[in-house]
């Protein structure tokens, strides 16, 4: 997996879903198996500093899949205290032995073996600028660790650089349609579950040790659904109402399309679009197995809905953009080694014309919701400010309903200047890294 991830550019939740799929691991080695994937890739530049010390030519002069096991293996030395060191290294130089041949099984025994004897945490070099040492203690790129410096200062850009480091909570969405959530959280704990109410919204449930959610009947039946806390608030800041006309621009795999119409009681119509044709049946899916008969599906270019969609027809528009992806670094860790400052130009240049489609749909008096699950001001309230300055008939709307408002402001996330858009850190609530904007169209 480490291999794919590295050399084919895959994902590495894609990956393990599919791998642990066939495995037919135990609950404890799947959790292991997924610790060691997340962890060897989120650690990636703090192990990569450590074996450079160490291992001649590393890393471009070493085989991909040497590096790999040699990540992988220090990443257990170092970062998990349940794996043996012996068990660690024994393993190994068996694998290395399998796949290789003697001399890079006695690379492997050497590194290893000297870094236990040496420490296996050597200490930073002392005297290095903040971003610096943030980069190289928490694994982050240097470009992500100066802006984050610049934008929350070392202690607010570290706390946001160890949360995503941090295991992801498993939180679930109830569908209202079918039962309270009061009822599922009975249902959860009497099966063993351990399951809370979340803090942010009143249709989320945080589980743990839960194991996952989607494979059991309460998913099937269309109980519940899996969704990070964060991406609940956007269908309630949304706040469609029972029979509105309502519209998700980017609405693939579903996720707050559904939600939308869960909150409209099945009455109105959700017309969820996405450009990928492939992604229209997951959307159709999610629609079915919850119970929504008024989600309707279209395939087509954000960009090219005002010519399919009547201008002005929609009370509710949604733009939930595609973006960098900073907020879900602890789901998907090489988003850190993958994106760069270039990806964020591009990617602000496309949020900025989508935004201006989406725009066009909605009607006078009616509102506009954009969001991202990212931490970049040029993807964020730069592109809504822009969007502003260009659409005298719009204005932020910080009208938000209560029950998003107060557990934000308790959270210290928006404060009495509310203006009408906030960011998550994934630090506030354990919660991605969010950004919603809502905007309301003058009468
Ligand atoms: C952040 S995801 C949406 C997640 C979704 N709202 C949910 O809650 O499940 C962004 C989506 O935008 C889609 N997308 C990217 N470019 C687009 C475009 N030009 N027009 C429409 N959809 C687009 C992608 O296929 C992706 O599914």
């Amino acid at each position: 997996m480490l291999l794919r991830v590295e050399e084919q550019g895959a994902f590495s939740g894609l990956e393990l879903n599919r791998v642990l799929t066939d495995a037919g691991l135990s609950r404890p080695d799947a959790a292991l198996a997924t610790e060691l994937v997340y962890g060897t890739i989120q650690r990636r530049l703090t192990i990569d500093h450590v074996l450079a010390a160490r291992v001649k030519g590393w890393p471009n002069k070493v085989e991909p899949w040497v590096r790999c096991l040699l990540r992988l293996s220090y990443y257990q030395l170092r970062w998990l205290d349940r794996v043996p060191a012996h068990a660690v290294t024994d393993e190994a130089v068996r694998i290395a032995k399998k796949r290789g041949h003697g001399g890079i099984a006695g690379l492997v025994n050497g590194t290893l073996r000297a870094l236990l004897r040496q420490g296996v945490t050597p200490p930073l070099p002392a005297g290095l600028p903040p971003a610096e040492r943030l980069s190289l203690a928490h694994s982050y790129p240097l470009w992500l660790a100066e802006r984050w410096v610049a934008a929350y200062g070392e202690g607010g850009a570290e706390a946001l650089m160890a949360a995503g480091n941090e295991p992801p909570h498993m939180s679930v969405r109830a569908n209202r349609l079918r039962g309270t959530r009061d009822a599922l959280l009975a249902e959860l704990a009497s099966a063993g579950v351990y399951a809370e109410p979340s803090k942010l919204s009143p249709d989320g449930i945080v589980a743990a040790r839960a194991g996952s959610l989607a494979q059991t009947p309460w998913y099937a039946s269309g109980r519940l659904s899996v969704q990070d806390e964060s991406s609940m608030l956007v269908a309630a800041v949304c706040d469609p109402q029972p029979g509105m006309n309502v519209l998700d621009c980017c609405a693939a795999p579903g996720g707050k399309a559904a939600h939308m119409a869960e909150r409209m009681a099945g009455e109105g119509r959700v017309t969820a679009n996405d450009v990928h044709p492939h992604k229209e049946a997951l959307i159709r899916e999610q629609a079915e197995r919850l119970g929504l008969p008024n989600v309707v599906t279209t395939v087509s270019d954000a960009l090219s809905l005002p010519e399919r969609i009547a201008p002005g027809s929609m009370d509710v528009v949604l733009l939930d953009a595609p973006c960098s992806g900073l907020g879900v670094i602890r789901r998907k860790p090489e988003i850190k080694w993958n994106k760069s400052a270039d990806d964020i130009a591009s990617l602000a240049s496309l949020q900025r014309r989508l935004l201006e489609s989406a725009s066009r749909m909605v009607k006078p008096g009616g509102r506009l919701v954009y969001s991202t699950c990212t931490i970049a001001p040029e993807e964020n309230e730069e592109a809504v400010r822009d969007f502003l300055n260009a659409h005298p008939d719009f204005r932020l709307d910080p009208a938000w309903p209560e029950e998003t408002l107060a557990p934000l402001r308790d959270a210290g996330v928006v404060d009495g200047d509310f203006a009408g858009m906030a960011q998550l850190l994934p630090q506030h609530f354990g919660s991605d890294g969010f950004f919603i904007a809502r905007l309301a169209r003058a009468d």
